[in-house]
């Protein structure tokens, strides 16, 4: 039995007391800071969190015949492990030669209806093997792990047919048991159509909901169900047709909605209680109005608008509408080829006017809640799972200020050191 004794942070954002609903409009702007902060950590779990003069005090009483590793936090900022609620993290090969493309004035849809785009990413992923896939998934994994963020969603998706479909989600399960981030899997076998549907999407449609979303549900490879319903992808019609069957199956909703053009998808989340409705650079102010009416969380990606060239979503138009916001890194090959989250969360700051208080909740504890796992993780408070940052920063508002460095100094995963001086000391 040992014991962690965090010393002396110079500020601790411990975003306590939304574990059960996520931060809308002013909570957002709260992270319930403390200043000379102590922590203490037993068997993988906060067991203390306050004052750095209180956290000495509860070592000396508590740790007996306990080992006690004491970190100094001294200069750092400390907060939740990060976490990031949207990427497509599985899958072989990279897509560099779109770039020239798109500056030439190529558009992300007219690359895939192409045939490029998500449709190369997918031939690359059938081609490979669960091992290579592995392989190729872990280096990303490893450098999500550097910038602090200790957990991800992993959608499926880039398989489009059952077999490649369950080995995606197959690699997922196995990399969450093997490396220290955890991975939380989304079904999105909806994520384009695949060459051999070509002119034929309500056959591809009836494959996902009669064949795919129950093989998956039976293997119970994933915990959410993802539709891209966009035009050229798929209508509202058919995004409602294969989230439902998945809500059927145990599968709790998901959408990419509004990302290339106003499409109703914000609408279809609020309708359906989605957990989240992310990309909705195009939400209108209706579907942001239903989505704040039912709690449905809006996953923002500014690296995604950045990366494609286009304006980022209204963030601020959300959050005073009341929708609680989380962001991500949209992590995948095409239009987001970043693990840095803290970069992300830059952007978010300079790009959307989030502030950086908003920025922090929405990358801990809102995110969590994107995922369905705020009970556990996206907050420092006695009884959760001691995942979190040291950044080499004085204060929160620095980790924005001092933009597109890498600041992490120290992360814990479970309690375990897994980074520390900014160098891996896992595995
Ligand atoms: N927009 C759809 N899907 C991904 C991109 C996938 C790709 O380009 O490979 C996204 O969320 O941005
Ligand atoms: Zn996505």
């Amino acid at each position: 039995m040992s014991m962690i004794y965090i010393r002396n942070a110079a500020q601790i954002a411990t975003l306590s007391g939304a574990s059960t609903k996520p931060k809308t409009g002013k909570e957002m702007d709260e992270l319930d800071l403390i200043e000379d902060g102590g922590i203490v950590i037993e068997d993988g779990m906060f067991t203390f969190v306050g004052s750095n003069e209180d956290a000495f005090r509860y070592v000396e009483s508590h740790s007996m015949s306990k080992q006690v590793l004491v970190l100094s936090a001294e200069g750092k900022t400390v907060t939740p492990g990060l976490i990031d609620p949207h990427t497509h993290v599985v899958f072989a090969g990279s897509r560099e030669f779109e770039l020239n493309l798109r500056l030439q004035g190529a558009k992300y849809m007219d690359i895939l209806n192409a045939g490029g785009g998500i449709l190369y990413s997918t031939e690359r992923t059938r081609e490979a093997t669960e091992e290579q896939l592995i392989a190729e998934t872990t280096k990303r994994l490893d450098r999500f792990l550097a910038y602090g963020v200790t957990t991800i969603e992993a959608k499926s998706g880039y398989g489009l047919r059952i077999e490649d479909e369950l080995k995606q989600l197959r690699v997922a399960r196995q990399l969450n048991a093997a490396h220290p981030v955890d991975l939380v899997s989304t079904f999105m076998g909806a994520h384009a159509v695949p060459a051999e549907f070509k002119g034929n999407t309500e056959g591809f449609v009836r494959t996902v909901i009669e064949e795919m979303i129950p093989a998956v549900a039976r293997e119970e490879l994933a915990e959410f169900c993802d539709v891209f319903c966009e035009e050229g992808a798929f209508t509202v019609e058919q995004s409602r047709e294969i989230l439902v069957a998945g809500k059927k199956w145990g599968l709790k909703p998901k959408i990419h909605a509004d990302e290339i053009v106003p499409y109703g998808g914000a609408e279809l989340a609020a309708e359906l209680g989605a957990v989240s409705a992310d990309h909705l650079l195009h939400a209108s102010e209706e579907g942001i109005k239903l989505m704040a009416e039912n709690g449905v969380i809006a996953v923002l990606l500014p690296g995604t608008a950045f990366f494609l060239m286009v304006q980022p979503a209204a963030a601020r138009a959300m959050i005073n509408a009341g929708v609680p916001v989380a962001l991500s890194t949209d992590r995948n090959p095409g239009s987001s080829p970043t693990e840095s989250l803290p970069f992300i969360m830059n952007l978010a700051c300079l790009t959307m006017k989030m502030t950086p208080a908003e920025v922090l909740s929405a990358c801990t504890i809102n995110a969590a809640h994107a995922i369905n796992r705020a009970n556990v993780i996206g907050s420092i408070e006695v009884g959760k799972q001691a995942d979190l940052v040291m950044f080499d920063a004085p204060n929160y508002l620095y980790l924005q200020y001092h933009y597109a460095v890498n600041l992490v100094d120290t992360v814990l995963k479970k309690g375990e050191v897994v980074i520390q001086n900014g160098k891996r000391v896992y595995g």
